[in-house]
């Protein structure tokens, strides 16, 4: 696990750029800038060259997508990869609504997302794995999350992040999980496009995919569990506004002392 990345994403500050949903923007906004990476968000067009250019990884957001933003998101992808820029891919719902299947599935023929992060209901239905998403939400299912993981990875020839009570992350070949976490995560909506846009501050300053997913996971999640470690009291609402606190002044050396990971 390479923790060190912590404080070179401070010092290097990369500005990351998210065509991000509707709904939960403004965190991933902040979250990025609190943790110490420089949020700029876009849904125009007409400006995506010069964004792309300036920025040093990308984050794409299928939450709320229209026709307009798929177009957007398709140029984005292809200019970040001719300029070798991460480009990580949340791909909100697809498990639940196969327009946004086949959406990702031909934005992913267009040009190679570097990471996806989901959760394990948009994961399986990448990978072509049974499985019961509800919504936004992982849904159920009995398959093995390390043999979806790893297959969907194969498949796509990226890393995956399937995230969850468990973060389970694969490059097609090793497996890493992660243990962190508070169920708090959960009653917070938008946990999850925060940590692909974390991912993509950590793909900025480490050229290896598979160890920047990792520490992006661990930092994340071991954020929120030292939160509700300090303040056991916290709800919903309290835990979003300390998640900003706590990302912007957590310490490597206090997510060591909690880490679970293997
Ligand atoms: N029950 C849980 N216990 C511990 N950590 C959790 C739990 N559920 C989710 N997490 C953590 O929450 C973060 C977001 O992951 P999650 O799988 O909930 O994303 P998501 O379903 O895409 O969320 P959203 O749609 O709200 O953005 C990850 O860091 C994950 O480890
Ligand atoms: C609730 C919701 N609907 C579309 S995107 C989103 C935020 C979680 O990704
Ligand atoms: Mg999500």
């Amino acid at each position: 696990m390479k923790l060190d990345l912590l404080a070179k994403l401070r010092e290097t500050n990369p500005i990351v750029l998210n065509a991000a949903n509707f709904v939960t923007v403004q965190d991933v906004a902040n979250g990025l800038n609190a943790l110490g990476a420089s949020p700029i968000m876009s849904k125009e067009i007409a400006e995506v060259e010069e964004m792309v250019q300036m920025a040093s990884s990308i984050a794409i957001n299928l939450g709320t997508l229209t026709k307009l933003q798929i177009m957007q998101m398709k140029e984005m992808g292809l200019l970040a990869a001719q300029a070798q820029k991460p480009i990580v891919l949340d791909p909100v719902a697809v498990g639940a609504v196969n327009y946004r299947l086949q959406t990702a599935q031909k934005l992913l023929e267009a040009f190679p997302a570097t990471i996806i992060r989901g959760n394990a209901g948009e994961i399986a239905a990448l990978g072509g794995f049974a499985w019961n998403a509800k919504g936004i939400d992982a849904g159920s299912g009995s398959g093995d999350l390390d043999e979806i993981t790893r297959k969907t990875a194969q498949k796509l020839h990226c890393t995956i992040i399937a995230s969850g009570v468990t973060d389970t992350i694969s490059d097609g070949q090793n497996i890493a999980h992660v243990y962190n976490g508070t169920p708090l995560f959960q009653a917070h909506v938008g946990s999850g496009d925060m940590l692909s846009s974390i991912v993509a501050a950590f793909a900025a300053v480490c050229d290896n995919s598979f160890e920047a997913a990792q520490t992006a996971c661990l930092v994340f999640a071991a954020t929120g569990e030292l939160l509700v470690n300090d303040h056991p009291e916290v709800g919903p609402g309290t835990f979003s506004m300390y998640l900003m606190d706590y990302l912007a002044k957590v310490k490597e050396t206090e997510i060591t002392a909690i880490a679970k990971f293997d």
